[in-house]
């Protein structure tokens, strides 16, 4: 089995779900920002304030093309699925799953959160309407895509889980 990645909309469960995945399924965990702080040492509102949007857009693809290890849980940002490189090494390299939230409760967890710059800079209208432009974009990167409206972040897992070890069976 190769990598199990989790894309989305920020708030959609992405590190969440990671997290719980990799106890689950007894694989290590890797959160994309999580590494891009680690590797950078800056927090991620610091590298868009001083090395803005598009470096940080690079570290992305640059941690995807680098990544050294397979069998492995990897979170993404939310905006990783918009690069048509970072989709097609996403889908080489592993199963893409893909957490539909509706954008009320995604509002409702991103809104006060100072971590997410785009979210620190924008009204919720313009979250929206970002929300809806990168719909298409968590579409194609997906084989799987996961609904999680009404679901508790351990049906998500074991629901993932499910999914996984499913396509695994057919591959
Ligand atoms: N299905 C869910 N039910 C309840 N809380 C959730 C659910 N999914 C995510 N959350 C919570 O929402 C917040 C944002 O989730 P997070 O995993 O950071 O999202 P992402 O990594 O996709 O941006 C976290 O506090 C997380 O625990
Ligand atoms: O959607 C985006 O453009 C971003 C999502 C964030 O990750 P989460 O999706 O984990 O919040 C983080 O990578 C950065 O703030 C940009
Ligand atoms: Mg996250």
């Amino acid at each position: 089995m190769k990598r199990i990645y989790l894309v989305g909309f920020m708030g959609c469960g992405k590190s969440a779900v990671g997290r719980r995945l990799s106890f689950l399924l007894k694989l290590p965990f890797y959160d994309m920002d999580k590494e891009i702080v680690r590797q950078t040492g800056k927090t991620i509102p610091e590298i868009f304030e001083q090395c803005g949007e598009a470096y940080f857009r690079d570290l992305e693809t640059e941690f995807l093309k680098s990544h050294g290890h397979d069998n492995c849980i990897i979170s993404t940002g939310g905006g990783v699925p918009l690069r048509e490189v970072n989709r097609k090494i996403m889908r080489e390299t592993g199963l893409v799953l893909f957490l539909d939230a509706p954008f009320r409760e995604i509002w409702r967890r991103i809104h006060k959160d100072a971590n997410r710059p785009i979210v620190r800079n924008s009204t919720r209208e313009e979250i929206e309407a970002l929300f809806k432009s990168r719909y298409r974009h968590y579409k194609a990167a997906a084989h799987i895509t996961i609904r999680t409206e009404f679901r508790t972040l351990r049906q998500i897992t074991q629901y993932a889980a499910f999914q996984v070890n499913r396509l695994k069976g057919e591959r």
